[in-house]
């Protein structure tokens, strides 16, 4: 079987879906997540496009051992300055330089010549060869490129000392057919491409990402770039775990396999989900809600009958299980445990006291704690620790046919700030009450609710993108109570508004008191 390198860009083209902007620690986490899935290579940013990003590869690099750590540079010096500040102290890290090499890119985007584009990319890489041994260039665009101009460069990039040459489908025009077939004639034409990693990156725009790997690898790349749950710019990138699991399920066709630890799929899908606000599609293949779920008659009893019939892959493969310890009032800390390493997740002692004492105040609401809540109730605790600001208090009522809401937020300083509003229904007198509090005001472009559980005292979750002078800002929040759940949805967003801007709040005029 031959190894294929996985290049996990979760973390860079993950991170440029709109909308999705990750705190230095939501990274740092999900970057030790997927060295535990066990990626070959971490894109862990693109530190030349600002201080902030340089800090978080920095953290990364200094916390991640086994995973190699790469940073994206445009194929200039200062973003080959940048790249190097931020990983320097990776265990093995890699500059990533990108190039558009299309017409398209080379007349509009960069008002290039082919001459200039080869000259452009050679001095980078050939800049970037003295402080890097790892050292990757992408053909931005490749799939759009005339084929001669594509073996001129990949050679002059694999003499110029590249040790990975990346043809990306940036815009997901390719088909499978004609993708393979670019692979197939640069590993005939292209004189040293045996010596490099030849590595491909595919997006989704025609819903053909994974295919289009998929015939990558059946043409001979070694590298396939990608992310958790095919988040990314546009309509996302290639889904490592779908080409992972199609490598696994159908050797017979590609003799071909990654490292990935198949059973902490699902755990770093749930991960990345949760801190990046972007739900999975729930029919979405190996880590949808309904991946394993069988609905028509036939099928269930063919199931009952033998499990083969309808399903190709066992749920627990990929870390996806349900169990029959059932949690309930009287159930303690070892039950708890057991069913979170059931549920796939690894806490430590300390989450897990801290998990318990959440489940106690839960089954105080809710008379069975499904596996469903279990999970809400961890992700939950991804939610930053270092808030700016929490929900003290919230109560609610209906004076006149009206909605009035007095909310009560928590700042970093334990000052509280309390606010009255009367409003549209009880959502806009709670996001008005909260904008109030602290003096901001916010469009909210999306709110989306849903129960995650069963039965009429299910917990919610509620999503919500707000709006702050033309930026977005993801938020979630869960609660039996679907008000606090939209709450705390909102409260996450502005956290995240705060984290970013690094802005202290404005004085309010709501009634302030310390506690
Ligand atoms: C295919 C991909 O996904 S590539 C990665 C895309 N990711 C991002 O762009 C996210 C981070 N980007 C940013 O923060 C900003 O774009 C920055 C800080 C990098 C640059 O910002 P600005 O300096 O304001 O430039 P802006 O983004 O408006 O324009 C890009 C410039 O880079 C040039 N450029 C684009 N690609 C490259 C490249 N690979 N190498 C060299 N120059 C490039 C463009 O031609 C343009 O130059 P011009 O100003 O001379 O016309
Ligand atoms: C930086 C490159 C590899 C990229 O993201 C693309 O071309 O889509
Ligand atoms: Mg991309």
């Amino acid at each position: 079987m031959k190894k294929i390198h996985v290049f996990d860009t979760t973390l860079r083209d993950g991170e440029q879906s709109p909308g999705v902007n990750l705190t230095t620690d939501e990274k740092v986490k999900i970057a030790l997540q997927l060295e535990k899935l066990g990626v070959d290579r971490i894109e862990a940013g693109f530190p030349a496009s600002s201080p902030g990003e340089i800090i978080s590869v920095k953290e990364i690099s200094r916390q991640v051992k086994n995973a190699s750590i790469a940073a994206l540079s445009r194929a200039n010096k200062k973003d080959i300055e940048a790249a190097r500040e931020a990983i320097k102290g990776a265990a093995t890290p890699c500059l990533h330089i990108v190039l558009a090499t299309s017409p398209i890119h080379r007349k509009y985007k960069l008002n290039m010549t082919k001459e200039q584009v080869l000259e452009t990319a050679e001095s980078a890489i050939r800049y970037g060869k003295k402080y890097f041994d790892n050292l990757e260039f992408s053909l931005e665009d490749a799939s759009r490129t005339e084929i001669d101009f594509i073996y001129e460069v990949v050679h002059m990039a694999i003499k110029s000392g590249a040790t990975v040459v990346n043809l990306p489908d940036t815009v997901g025009y390719a088909s499978p057919e004609t993708f393979g077939t670019m692979f197939k004639k640069i590993k005939e034409n292209v004189p040293g491409v045996e010596n490099i990693l030849l590595s491909t990156h595919c997006h989704n725009d025609l819903g053909m990402a994974t295919a289009n790997t998929l015939a990558a690898i059946y043409n001979g790349v070694d590298q396939i770039e990608g992310t958790i749950n095919g988040i990314g710019e546009r309509a996302g990138n290639t889904a490592i775990e779908e080409v992972a699991l199609a490598l696994e399920m159908r050797s017979d066709i590609y003799q071909a396999k990654t490292d990935i630890v198949l059973n902490e799929i699902y755990p770093t899908s749930r991960m990345v989900s949760k801190l990046t606000g972007m739900m999975v599609q729930r029919n979405k293949a190996i880590v949808g809600d309904h991946a394993f779920s069988h609905e028509s008659g036939i099928h269930q009893d063919g199931m009952l009958k033998e499990p083969t019939t309808y399903e190709i892959i066992r749920p627990e493969m990929v870390g996806v299980s349900s169990s029959t310890l059932v949690l309930g009032k009287h159930s303690g800390r070892h039950a708890l445990k057991a069913k979170v390493r059931h549920l796939g997740y690894n806490l430590s002692q300390q989450e897990l006291n801290e998990l318990f004492q959440k489940f106690k105040a839960l089954i105080d609401k809710k008379r069975y704690v499904l596996d469903e809540d279990i999970r809400l109730l961890i992700d939950e605790q991804y939610v930053n620790e270092e808030s700016m600001f929490t929900l003290s208090d919230l109560s609610i009522a209906y004076p006149g046919n009206e909605s009035e809401i007095t909310v009560a937020l928590t700042d970093r300083h334990q000052q509280t700030v309390q606010t009255t509003t009367r409003g549209n229904g009880a959502i806009d007198a709670l996001f008005q009450a909260i904008d109030q509090s602290i003096n901001t005001e916010f469009i909210l472009e999306d709110y989306k609710i849903q129960s995650n559980s069963a039965g009429k005292d299910a917990i919610g979750e509620v999503h919500v993108i707000l709006d702050n002078d033309g930026k977005k800002y993801r938020g979630r929040g869960f609660d039996t109570d679907i008000i606090k759940a939209s709450a705390k949805a909102y409260l996450a967003a502005v956290n995240r508004f705060y984290e970013e801007q690094g802005k202290q709040p404005i004085e309010s005029n709501a009634y302030k008191f310390s506690i």
